[in-house]
């Protein structure tokens, strides 16, 4: 119902506390953001990854001081009916000229939902669709950042134009050659473009702040020509000392020189680089919407969802989520049902054949190898969530008290989730209400995917397979469980995990050579018959689990023998343990200008290399 007159003056203190909760929320995620060009300067990686992790944390930091101080000063929680719409109405009216106003709106939601029984959840408190508008939001003060800069330039002063480009960001780093750097950038823009008529309107428009994700900064913009809009993305790293052959890189300590690793363009480079498998970007952005939408333009088919996320606000994120989910089930007539490939023993794992995620839900029980809990799982769950995800690791939406219509589920799941989880079902009428659940991004089981595949798309997998496992290592992080069924191939092909119940850093494990039996007794044993403790790994015994097809054994061998070597774990705990922070290009190593100059012969992509798509 919608209040007629704003009477109680307790309502507009209310919304303006709540607000200034959110506009602390956003000042310290701002700061947190803006920082990151320091950070990059002073080639403090570790701290950049820091910072990447502690901030997902502040949303919900902020929304528990709100709720504490809304609950004290106004005993919120028992308010009338009246006077939450009354509060809604004000807060409204606070966000006509913010910058941020659909952020303020889903923390006014987190607030609310907290503090109000989840009865209220459908009700018109809060808000389940924007009210006040994203469009045309701009800082119009004269010192103000425009969201994005163009210029226009005109053949003759491309190259000028885009050393100004990169002088604009004032990083305060010299760079190795710049000059250099954009000849080559002019290069992979001729090739990209192909021969192409200058129409009148050739521009190229920049975000004004840089992206920053451990340790580079990338330039994103496009470069518009008559009816053509090109995206791209410009890394910049720092140089960092050769090692000599055969020794471990010291860590890096001093910030060395700059240089523009490679040119990235169109929609598919771009996706790569905002993937759902690595970690958010550091951004310091006024108007988010505004950088949503010029992403989006970029990325016409990431959803604004994923957007926010990518940009570190995944909160937003995950409002829209839902409300893209709830859409789509309107819009919808199939049935949940039990995900394709080999169950989980910890995990019951469901999805939606029309729609393009999966739904995971922690059983109350598990195998007796499961030596785990809820809570374990639940904390390695938010461990991936908070670490660099190096384009390996899928991101994982948690939800809590989420309510399905039960009519859209096949009975065989339901039956499943009554036996599996009963402690997290909730059945009342047509509602099905799941107390717990992680949404992820559905992609083919590598089982089934080896199964179905040519020759040529398997041997593809398995190097993926093997470079996915690389790439976690390098990122400090042991898989665990390493069978093909817990990684999945992309729509672009990439391998991906995502089964993380027994996900461990690297630096805490211990990796073994199985002992040389001592008589023949121990030989001859089919059980294994010397001491193992809680974070041994003994790599040696991985191929008898991994290589039963003698397809996939052939090109595993071929490309990462080593994974089964204690000595490759060893070495890269080490590199670890001395403070190195590895590079993990989310681009083809061919992109990469230097790699190009240097060895000619890696210009053409190796075929394995190639992307297949899947069918
Ligand atoms: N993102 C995904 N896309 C497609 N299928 C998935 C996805 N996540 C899980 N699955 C399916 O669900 C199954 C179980 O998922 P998951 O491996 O996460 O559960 P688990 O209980 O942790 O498994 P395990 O028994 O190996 O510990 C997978 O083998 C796969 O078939």
């Amino acid at each position: 119902m919608f209040p007629h007159e704003l009477n109680d003056p307790r309502a507009f203190e209310i919304a303006q506390a709540l607000l200034e909760g959110f506009n602390k929320h956003y000042r310290l995620f701002r700061a947190a953001s803006a920082t990151a060009k320091q950070r990059f300067e002073q080639a403090d990686w570790h701290g950049q990854q820091r910072a990447q992790r502690e901030r997902i944390e502040f949303y919900d930091l902020r929304v528990d001081e709100a709720v504490a101080l809304l609950e004290e000063r106004y005993k919120t929680s028992r308010l009338p009916t009246e006077v939450w719409q009354q509060v809604k109405l004000h807060y409204i009216g606070l966000l006509t000229n913010h910058r941020q106003p659909e952020l303020a709106e889903t923390f006014f939601n987190s607030v609310c939902t907290r503090l109000l029984h989840h009865s209220y959840f459908h009700n018109e408190f809060i808000f389940v669709r924007p009210a006040i508008s994203t469009e045309y939001i701009e800082n119009d003060e004269p010192a103000a950042q425009p969201t994005y800069r163009c210029y226009y330039p005109s053949q003759d002063t491309l190259r000028d134009t885009f050393m100004r480009i990169v002088w604009n960001f004032q990083l305060t780093l010299e760079f190795e050659d710049l000059g250099r750097d954009i000849d080559c950038v002019l290069q992979a823009i001729g090739s990209e473009l192909g021969a192409f008529r200058w129409r009148t309107n050739f521009q190229v428009q920049v975000l004004s702040s840089l992206f920053f994700r451990n340790k580079g900064a990338y330039i994103v913009g496009k470069i518009v020509n008559g009816f053509t809009e090109t995206p791209f993305a410009l890394p910049i790293l720092h140089r960092e000392p050769t090692p000599a052959p055969g020794r471990v890189p010291a860590p890096q300590k001093q910030p060395g020189l700059l240089y523009i690793d490679a040119a990235l363009f169109g929609e598919d480079e771009l996706l790569m680089l905002f993937s759902f498998a690595r970690a958010y970007f550091l951004v310091d952005m006024e108007v988010p919407s505004a950088y949503v939408q010029f992403l989006r333009s970029l990325m016409p088919r990431k959803p604004r969802s994923e957007i926010y996320s990518t940009l570190g606000l995944q909160k937003q994120g995950k409002n829209l989520f839902y409300r893209d989910f709830l859409n789509h089930l309107r819009h919808s007539s199939d049935k949940f049902r039990i995900a394709p490939g080999i169950k989980g023993m910890v995990m019951l794992v469901f999805d939606l054949p029309s729609y393009p995620f999966v739904f995971k839900v922690i059983k109350d029980f598990y195998p007796p190898q499961k030596d785990t809990t809820r809570e374990q799982i639940q904390a390695k769950y938010l461990l991936v969530k908070q670490h660099d995800r190096v384009g390996r690791m899928a991101d994982t939406l948690e939800y809590t008290q989420v309510a399905f219509p039960r009519h859209r589920f096949e009975e065989e799941l339901i039956a499943e989730l009554r036996h599996f989880c009963p402690s997290l079902l909730e059945e009342s009428g047509d509602d099905l209400i799941i107390k717990h659940l992680y949404i992820e991004r559905r992609m083919v089981p590598l089982n089934i995917y080896l199964q179905e595949s040519s020759p040529a798309q398997l041997a593809h997998a398995v190097v993926e397979y093997g470079n996915a496992i690389k790439d976690m290592v390098s990122a400090n992080i042991f898989p665990g469980d390493m069978l093909w069924k817990n990684f999945g191939v992309t729509r672009h092909g990439k391998v991906v995990f995502y089964d993380y119940d027994e996900i461990e850093y690297l630096t805490d494990c211990q990796f073994r050579a199985v002992p040389q039996p001592r008589n023949e007794e121990e030989e001859m044993s089919g059980e294994i018959w010397y001491q193992v403790n809680k974070h041994d790994v003994f790599p040696e015994t991985f191929g008898p689990f991994l290589l039963g097809h003698p397809g996939v054994r052939d090109v595993f061998m071929a490309h990462h023998a080593d994974l089964l070597d204690p000595a490759f774990w060893q070495a890269h705990k080490e590199r670890i343990l001395a403070g190195h922070v590895h590079d993990v290009f989310p681009y083809d190593p061919h992109k990469r200008f230097h790699v190009r100059d240097l060895a000619p012969a890696l210009k053409a992509p190796d075929p394995e290399h190639r992307e297949l798509p899947i069918q």
